[in-house]
């Protein structure tokens, strides 16, 4: 029983599905995806369970988002050891994703506070009040890189808004979804406020297409983003929010303490096996001796990252990638580079056949003419020497996307110089540019987002503001306008 519908555990009637831990591709989970009428059982569900979980109160709500922040505690140590066990990442990361979800919770409390709310404001013989009403009934897509923290964020503040869910998950993380729901169905949650479809793209697409939903919140691929977005064309009257990839550059000027350089470039780059969001890309360093130095260190760095399994001991830095799949499209995409006139300078390798492992790679693309702007989701850095500043931040610039960016410089100014110029939604100094905090905006500009930025402003987009004039009983003006007696 896959399927969490109307409170109800049941079988997917759709095709067979499974889902392998990539670090040795036994199956961890399987069962048979939500059918297009399934979907239509979950939409229906969430509708008829809307008003009423609206009407509970935010104060009974809460209750209850804070009795599944209980079951998440209790229950910490194996929601990181599921996670780590479908997407291969290291143990000591999947806690810090368990926390980060845990986190979430007194976040979106404080972001529903402060961002949306009730306030009264004293008007003559009367009063204006704002108020804030959940949009109705709303559908939440996850991607596999965060499989409980991401979806979490925009489920969390959508329940404590008023709004009722109906989540897809990515369907290379069926498992840790499932878990998810166990805890919401634990916490108390009223039949219907959440329901779950596992599936691949089609049951994705019927519910995506659902002429029901009030609205999408969306974290996954610029591709599939797109394709929404242009679903949603001409629907005005629905929520879309769209947290999509990036192709993030990180610029060295100027560092005097190179180690430390280099370690927040392995931090932006090979956390996660480079499967964040955030992840730097691309990579400026000066021309001259001093890159040549830099280059050198991080060189040697990056070929001494630990990888293995996700519970091998010692822990490594680096896990599997998600799939197979992925690491043969990582080892592609870096083919392609040297194709088009790259220099490896740390090869990237699939590690073993039937697995996700990759090591970590480093390629130097200052001679590539024609950069592709993708985002090559995994441990893959690319390197490109500039001669001035300018340079180096117009070519940081040079991309379809705006998500993070970072300057590694000693200078103040030069980074005033480059806060002032670089497009993207975080923008970070002398610090790592994944690991983003939950109590700050999350999202990008460009073909990383549509304006809907996430974590701490998720609450701006699970409820829409009620301005009310309001006066208690219904009295004459003290002057009549011009031309009327009554
Ligand atoms: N900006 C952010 O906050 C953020 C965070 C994490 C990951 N990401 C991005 O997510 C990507 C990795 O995640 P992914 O590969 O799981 O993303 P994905 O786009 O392949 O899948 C995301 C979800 O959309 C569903 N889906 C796919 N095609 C669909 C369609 N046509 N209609 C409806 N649903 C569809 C999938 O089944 C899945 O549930 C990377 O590009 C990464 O940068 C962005
Ligand atoms: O993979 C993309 C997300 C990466 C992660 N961002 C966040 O956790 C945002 C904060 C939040 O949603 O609470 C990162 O920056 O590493």
């Amino acid at each position: 029983m896959t399927q969490f519908i109307k409170g109800q555990w049941v079988a997917g009637l759709g095709h067979d599905v499974t889902s392998k831990n990539p670090a040795n591709n036994e199956v961890i989970w399987s069962s048979k995806t939500a059918t297009p009428e399934q979907v239509n059982a979950a939409v229906d569900a969430a509708r008829d369970a809307q008003f009423d979980w609206f009407m509970l109160g935010f104060d009974a709500r809460l209750a209850i988002v804070e009795a599944y922040r209980t079951q998440l505690e209790e229950h910490k140590a194996e929601i990181a050891e599921v996670i780590a066990q479908e997407t291969g990442k290291p143990q000591w990361e999947t806690a810090t994703e368990a926390s980060a979800m845990i986190g979430k919770i007194g976040l979106s409390v404080a972001a529903y506070n402060k961002r949306t709310g009730h306030t009264e404001n004293d008007i003559p013989a009367g009063r204006a009040v704002l108020r804030h009403k959940p949009h109705g009934v709303v559908a939440v897509f996850g991607p596999y890189n965060f499989p409980g923290h991401l979806p979490n964020g925009h489920i969390v503040p959508a329940l404590l808004a008023g709004n009722t869910v109906i989540f897809k998950p990515s369907e290379l993380t069926p498992k840790v979804a499932e878990l998810m729901l166990k805890l919401w169905e634990k916490a108390g949650l009223p039949a219907g406020v959440i329901n779950l479809v596992q599936g691949e793209i089609e049951t994705g697409k019927a519910l995506a297409a659902h002429p029901q939903l009030d609205g999408l919140f969306f974290t996954g691929s610029s591709r599939t983003g797109h394709i929404l977005h242009q679903q949603y064309a001409g629907e005005p009257g629905k929520i879309l929010a769209l947290e999509m990839g990036g192709n993030n550059p990180l610029i060295v000027k100027g560092v005097e303490n190179t180690k430390a350089a280099v370690h927040d470039i392995i931090q932006s780059a090979y956390i996660s096996s480079g499967q964040r969001c955030t992840c730097a890309r691309r990579l400026y360093v000066e021309k001259g001796a001093q890159g040549d130095a830099l280059l050198e260190q991080l060189a040697s760095a990056v070929k001494r990252i630990k990888v293995g399994a996700w519970n091998a001991q010692p822990q490594p830095f680096m896990g599997s990638m998600i799939s197979e799949v992925a690491a043969k499209g990582m080892v592609e995409a870096q083919t392609n580079l040297l194709n088009l006139g790259g220099e490896s300078l740390v090869e990237l390798t699939h590690l073993e056949a039937g697995t996700g492992l990759v090591s970590p790679g480093l390629i130097d693309v200052t001679r590539v003419s024609e950069l592709p702007d993708e985002e090559y989701f995994g441990p893959l850095l690319q390197v490109i020497r500039y001669s001035d500043f300018d340079e180096a931040i117009k070519l940081a610039n040079s991309t379809r996307y705006g998500l993070s960016a970072g300057l590694l410089a000693d200078s103040r100014e030069d980074y005033d110089y480059f806060l002032a110029r670089i497009r993207a939604g975080i923008v970070n100094w002398n610090k790592q540019i994944t690991g983003a905090s939950g109590a700050a905006p999350f999202g990008g500009v460009g073909a990383s987002g549509n304006h809907r930025a996430s974590a701490f402003y998720a609450a701006d987009y699970c409820s829409y503001p009620v301005s009310s004039v309001e006066a208690d009983v219904v009295s004459l003006p003290a002057n009549l306008s011009p031309g009327l007696s009554l």
